[in-house]
């Protein structure tokens, strides 16, 4: 089967057709950072990992942007209450980020671009929209006249005409300076005391959505393949950077566009405006990271998942027994004579993989996969059992060999690293030390992209945060980076 994605413009799931052969240009909404990560956020960033991860084992190059919204009233009120700059609030932020990402093994982005460094590219798009009379002036903020753009709710399926029926009296209330109440500021002229940027119409700074449409553009260009972020973007988020790029460029902007559903407590989404949020730092205090990407990745993407302790607590026994799996080579190689094995694509149980694919082609069905890890796991640690109480096994070497060398790769593909350090420290997950390898690669290769992009505060401060752990960095003359503990 050819790999099949849900599209949300169409409603259906397609077959994956990209711009380029082999290519895929992949643009994911990114965190507005104002605050620590939860539990909802981590969905979201495993599932487009996940999607990233599998389509690269599939041999597509991805490009993977990500934004990082850093002009925001949250951010801008947390600054008002610490007495900061916004810049400190969101950098803090976009360290937190960061490390909590990188324990869960989510691969860094190409690219994160952020809002304040886009102002440039954000300006000459309400330019063009300006120009063609998608947008007016009015005060010194600039709004997107949604009625001149005749397709507006194609991916949300809202009606304007609907909508205004919905909000009945209400809409005749609002800010008197737009034409039209569905209107959406693209630019806002400033208030005393608030950073500003410098435009055609006064100080100012962006709307949140003209944002990503103006950074999609600029990294990727008038057209990408895939688009995605949380159902709750769907509208007005996606809806408005539809009406924007759309608008400018007359293309249109994504071919796929793909959203996760979400987190819930109680049936109601997590998020920091609820306050029913558990962050993703206090939960690895208590649970492993591997842990945690199972306990989202078990369940489909589009469907919804319920956080309950009981729920990640059977997670955390999944992964131990996929972890034990994992280390299979580790803990009886030498035993079996397996100094010599790899994990080599022709070498694994064909029909596995192929149920893998089967699975995975079809719209990243990981409920499915993740079975397949446990078919793989489970007759290792029937055997790991035999090897320890009686010296042998009843499976010949080559079938456990092939057995471990397939769970490896397809685990691997789902982002699944087992360290047997971390194991033997289960208890302590959150200690230090316990960081493993692939943690700390990835975020040196953060701090390379951050030091490549001449981020150097964001390359600095990664290599603040590994010397806490206890890693020591040695830039080569080349500007590649090795470490030592
Ligand atoms: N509970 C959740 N489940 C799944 N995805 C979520 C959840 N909460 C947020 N997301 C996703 O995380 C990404 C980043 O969201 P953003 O920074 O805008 O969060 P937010 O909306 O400010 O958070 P909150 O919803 O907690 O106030 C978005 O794609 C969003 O859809
Ligand atoms: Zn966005």
């Amino acid at each position: 089967m050819s790999q099949q994605v849900y599209n949300s413009l169409t409603r259906q799931k397609e077959e994956l057709q990209t711009l380029e052969p082999g290519q895929i240009k992949m643009y994911v909404c990114g965190v507005t950072v104002y605050d620590f990560c939860h539990l909802g956020h981590a969905r979201a960033y495993v599932v487009w990992d996940m999607v990233r991860r599998y389509l690269q084992s599939r041999n597509y190059q991805v490009r993977y942007v990500q934004n990082i919204t850093d002009i925001d009233d949250k951010i801008l009120k947390r600054a008002q209450q610490e007495g900061v700059t916004m810049q400190e609030i969101s950098d803090r932020y976009i360290a937190t980020y960061n490390e909590d990402m990188a324990r869960l093994n989510i691969m860094p982005a190409d690219e994160y671009p952020r809002a304040t460094e886009s102002i440039e590219a954000i300006i000459d798009l309400i330019k063009a929209l300006e120009a063609q009379d998608y947008a007016y002036a009015a005060g010194g903020d600039v709004y997107y006249a949604v009625q001149k753009f005749p397709t507006y709710g194609k991916l949300s399926g809202r009606k304007l005409a609907d909508m205004q029926a919905g909000a009945s009296g209400r809409v005749a209330v609002g800010e008197e300076l737009k034409r039209y109440p569905f209107d959406f500021a693209l630019w806002k002229a400033a208030k005393p005391g608030e950073p500003f940027w410098q435009s055609p119409w006064g100080e100012g700074r962006p709307g949140w959505h003209i944002e990503c449409s103006a950074m999609v553009r600029s990294r990727l260009g008038d057209q990408i393949d895939i688009h995605a972020g949380g159902a709750d973007l769907q509208f007005p988020h996606h809806e408005n950077e539809i009406a924007q790029s759309e608008g400018a460029t007359h293309q249109p902007l994504a071919r796929y566009w793909l959203h996760n559903g979400f987190v819930n407590i109680d049936g109601e989404k997590m998020s920091k405006s609820l306050g029913n949020f558990t962050t993703i730092r206090e939960l690895l205090k208590h649970y492993d990271p591997m842990a945690i990407r199972l306990f989202i990745l078990q369940s489909h993407y589009r469907q919804p998942i319920d956080f309950t302790e009981e729920a990640i607590n059977a997670a955390t026994r999944g992964w131990e027994t996929i972890r034990d799996g994992l280390l299979f080579k580790h803990d009886f190689g030498d035993q079996l004579g397996w100094d010599r094995l790899a994990v080599a694509l022709d070498q694994l149980d064909q029909n596995l993989l192929d149920r893998f694919h089967g699975a995975m082609d079809d719209d990243f069905n990981t409920s499915i996969a993740i079975s397949l890890l446990f078919e793989l796991a489970k007759p290792l640690k029937a055997e790991a059992n035999k090897l320890v109480h009686s010296g042998k096994s009843d499976l010949a070497s080559a079938v456990l060999a092939q057995t471990w060398q397939t769970l490896s790769y397809l685990s691997d593909v789902l982002g699944f690293i087992a360290d047997p350090e971390a194991r033997s420290n289960a208890n302590h997950s959150n200690d230090s030390a316990t960081v493993s390898d692939d943690q700390i690669e990835t975020m040196v290769q953060q701090r390379c992209a951050a030091r490549k992009a001449k981020d150097f505060a964001a390359s600095d401060r990664l290599r603040d945060q590994l010397k806490e752990l206890g890693i020591t960095l040695i830039d080569q003359p080349d500007g590649t980076t090795r470490w030592h503990r």
